[in-house]
């Protein structure tokens, strides 16, 4: 017997906006996803073809890239992030909108000039993206690696400014701090493993499904 397509969703805020594209694309998870108590981590699908694995963002992507899941569902940030070479990103899903900035303490907003910037500290959980998106106009960045909670950073003096992720603006509001910079515009994206893409006829069909559950 041919052995299921493992699809790699996120545990967190994308999952409720992919839930309805992925009824449409005919895998709908079982019961047993949506009890809180369950500590299950693979579940079966409505289609027999398909289980589904939750995971944390980033790992959506490392599962993916490395064939252990064949295909999923990840944020543009993360892909980037991590820049892996087997990870086929062919649908954009149109869901998960948010950007990725810089942001500083409004006092150092006020006097800052960013295009004056030679060398930043920055508190993020995208270090590689960050330090790419300053050498390419010759900015050396310090990246200090946290994994939540960045807006607190400028606070405490872990570092002046952080690059994290924006949407409404509350979260920055609430913290003292203001976006200075917008590095890329983010959305969720339907993943592949390169390979199995090109081996696994079942790869290229589920992603149809998929680009036809967007448009729709
Ligand atoms: N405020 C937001 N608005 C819209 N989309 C967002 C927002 N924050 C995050 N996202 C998108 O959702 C993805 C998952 O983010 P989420 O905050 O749910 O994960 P997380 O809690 O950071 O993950 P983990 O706890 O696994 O590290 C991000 O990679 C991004 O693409
Ligand atoms: O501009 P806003 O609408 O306030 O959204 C931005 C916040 O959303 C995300 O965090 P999330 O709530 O997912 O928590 P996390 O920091 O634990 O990832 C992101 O990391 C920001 O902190």
């Amino acid at each position: 017997m041919t052995a299921p397509i493992i699809f790699a969703i996120p545990k967190g805020r994308i999952l409720y906006e992919a839930l309805p594209l992925m009824q449409a694309a005919g895998i709908e998870p079982e019961a047993a996803f949506f009890d809180k108590e369950s500590r299950a981590l693979m579940f079966d699908t409505s289609d027999p073809g398909v289980r589904i694995i939750r995971v944390r963002a980033f790992d959506v992507a490392t599962f993916v890239a490395h064939g252990a899941a064949q295909a999923g569902i990840v944020g543009s940030d993360v892909i980037d992030e991590f820049d892996y070479s087997e990870l086929y990103a062919p649908v954009d899903l149109d869901i998960g909108h948010c950007r990725i900035s810089v942001a500083e303490p409004a006092e150092l907003a006020a006097t800052d000039d960013p295009r004056s910037w030679s060398h930043v500290r920055v508190a993020t959980k995208y270090p590689n993206l960050t330090r790419k998106h300053f050498a390419a106009r010759g900015v050396q960045a310090e990246c200090v690696k946290l994994n939540g909670a960045m807006e607190i950073a400028p606070l405490l003096g872990l570092s002046s400014r952080i690059v994290d992720l924006v949407s409404s603006g509350k979260t920055l509001k609430e913290n003292g701090l203001v976006e200075v910079e917008k590095i890329a515009e983010v959305s969720a994206r339907l993943v592949a493993n390169r390979a199995a893409f090109k081996t696994d006829e079942r790869i290229a069909s589920l992603v149809e499904k998929f680009r036809a559950a967007g448009n729709a």
